[in-house]
């Protein structure tokens, strides 16, 4: 690699629930020394905030009316990424079910949108080495001139399998049908929904180990810095 590390690189992962984004971005970005932004942890931190001071979820408007209240600060080491909310950390509570269950209806709100994908932008810009940022929109709103965009999918049944895996022996129904309710709220929202961007690589991990899906990825970013 003679001119790999001058320039930053922007590695954009988007696609649903389960398809392995946050475990191969953090991969990625370690081995190539590049920092790393889980942005689905952004609105889930948002939404923490919103049911921790009662706002009523129901009602976009209400949700609209504070998104520019709590500050949000993301630690970008893929050896230890943070999260914390008006200085609280939050890297634990953001993962509850009560969270995970009403994300989806805060993140389609789009001035909570517009608050988030400005605090990602300057992140991004601010990676004197490069990021790898992953999420649902990376490719085709927040970050649409990545240098290398990547859209990972995976079976439903992989997915849920893997999911409740981690939640240590949850049903492997239920998690998969709450899984494919997300992905759908997911992308029919109005506002930068879940989406392939045209240029995205597309990678089905149904069937490949995790292991295999970050060297796959890893190529494609040493490739695009070789200039090929
Ligand atoms: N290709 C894969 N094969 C098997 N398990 C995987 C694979 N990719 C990820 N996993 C596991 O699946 C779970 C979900 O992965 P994660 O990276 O959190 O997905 P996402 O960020 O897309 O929701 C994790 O426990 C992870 O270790
Ligand atoms: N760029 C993003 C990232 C996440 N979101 C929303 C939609 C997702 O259901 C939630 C949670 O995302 P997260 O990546 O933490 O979800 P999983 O780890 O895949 O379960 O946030 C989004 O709207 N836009």
């Amino acid at each position: 690699m003679e001119n790999g590390a001058a320039q930053p690189v922007i590695v954009a992962i988007d696609g649903p629930s389960g398809t392995g984004k946050s475990s191969t971005s953090k991969a990625v970005a370690a081995q190539l020394g590049l920092s790393y932004l889980d942005t689905g942890a952004q609105y889930r931190a948002i939404t923490w905030w919103m049911v921790t001071n009662g706002i009523d979820i129901e009602d976009p408007s209400a949700i609209a009316a504070v998104a520019g209240k709590p500050e949000i600060v993301s630690g970008t080491d893929p050896a230890g990424p943070t999260i914390t909310v008006d200085g609280t950390d939050v890297a634990a509570p953001i993962r509850t079910q009560e969270v995970t269950s009403q994300v989806s209806a805060v993140s389609a709100v789009p001035e909570v949108r517009a608050r988030i994908t400005e605090l990602q932008r300057s992140i991004a810009a601010g990676a004197e080495r490069g990021i790898v940022v992953e999420g649902r929109d990376i490719g085709t709103t927040v970050l649409p001139d990545a240098d290398l965009k990547i859209f990972l999918t995976a079976s439903p049944e992989a997915r849920a399998a893997r999911r409740s895996g981690e939640l240590k022996g949850a049903d492997v129904n239920a998690t998969r049908e709450a899984l494919v309710k997300r992905d759908a709220a997911d992308s029919s929202r109005k506002t930068s929904p879940l989406a392939k961007a045209d240029d995205a690589v597309e990678v089905d991990t149904t069937e490949l180990t995790l292991p295999q899906v970050i060297e796959c990825v890893v190529t494609l970013v040493e490739e695009k810095r070789a200039g090929k």
